[in-house]
């Protein structure tokens, strides 16, 4: 459990461009929780993540995962409980190494899921194993450096690579921005497989409201710092896709 109590964030207090990013957001997010969030450009979305990964502080509030107060953790001590994957393709991979030495290096990061680290057939039979299941064709070009393959292939070797560690949460920012809509709907479908298969919590912000409407066990909206909708459960399942448009109307 994700538990965010009364949660701020300024930044460039006190200065003429001082901008209140998040402005006192409580929210639970539960164990297997798959949430959505929404929001027009600049309505704190990527600060909420990035205070919830811990790459920024906040000024007011406190942040807790699984019982621990992380609310004064930085980031790399938070990436025991946390994956992140972004918008970009090229974050979160070597270019220049093999999908092999990719992965390699993913399992050294942590204990991992499944896969026992080393430089034997045995390992590269189960790298092979797990990129097979993208469906890509991607197994047989194991060897071949990260920075020759198409963004849709970074983006979905990258979120199979991050949730191979033992994190609990997977925090997406637009993972599917940069994508064209063959490339973004694989990597959607294999984040909504990985998060079932491995029973993630996960925070999904997106503009897709496809997407939106589409995925996740949860949604919300976040609009001036603050969530001003909350839909869970059946509420979320009964959702219809012009509703939610009419949240930006
Ligand atoms: N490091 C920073 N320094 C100053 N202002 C910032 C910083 N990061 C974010 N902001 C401001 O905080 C507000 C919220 O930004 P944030 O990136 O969280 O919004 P967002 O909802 O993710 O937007 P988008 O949909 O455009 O990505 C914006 O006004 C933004 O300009």
């Amino acid at each position: 459990m994700i538990t965010i109590a009364d949660v701020h964030k300024i930044f460039n207090k006190g200065k003429a461009n001082q901008v209140i990013a998040v402005n006192g957001v409580t929210l639970e997010i539960k164990d297997g929780e798959f949430l959505v969030v929404v929001g027009s450009n600049g309505s704190g979305k990527t600060t909420m993540l990035n205070l919830i990964a811990g790459s920024i502080l906040p000024d007011k509030g406190a942040i807790s995962i699984d019982g621990t107060d992380v609310t004064k953790l930085p980031d790399y001590k938070r990436s025991q409980w946390i994956a992140r994957v972004f918008q970009n393709p090229l974050s979160g991979t070597a270019p220049d190494l093999s999908i092999l030495d990719n992965f390699r290096l993913a399992s050294l990061r942590t204990k991992t899921k499944g896969l026992s680290v080393g430089v034997n057939d045995a390992f590269k039979k189960q790298v092979q194993e797990k990129v097979a299941s993208l469906g890509m064709g991607l197994q047989d070009k194991i060897e071949q450096p990260m920075g020759t393959l198409s963004g849709g292939q970074r983006q979905a070797l990258t979120l199979l690579m991050s949730v191979m560690d033992s994190c609990k949460v997977l925090l997406l920012d637009e993972p599917t921005a940069a994508l064209d809509p063959r490339s973004a709907d694989v990597v959607m479908r294999t984040a909504d497989t990985l998060i079932k298969e491995f029973k993630l919590t996960a925070v999904f912000i997106t503009h897709n409201l496809k997407d939106a409407f589409n995925y996740g066990t949860r949604i919300i909206q976040m609009g001036e710092g603050v969530i001003i909708n909350d839909l869970s459960g059946n509420d979320k399942a009964s959702l219809k896709q012009n509703d939610l448009f009419d949240w930006f109307a």
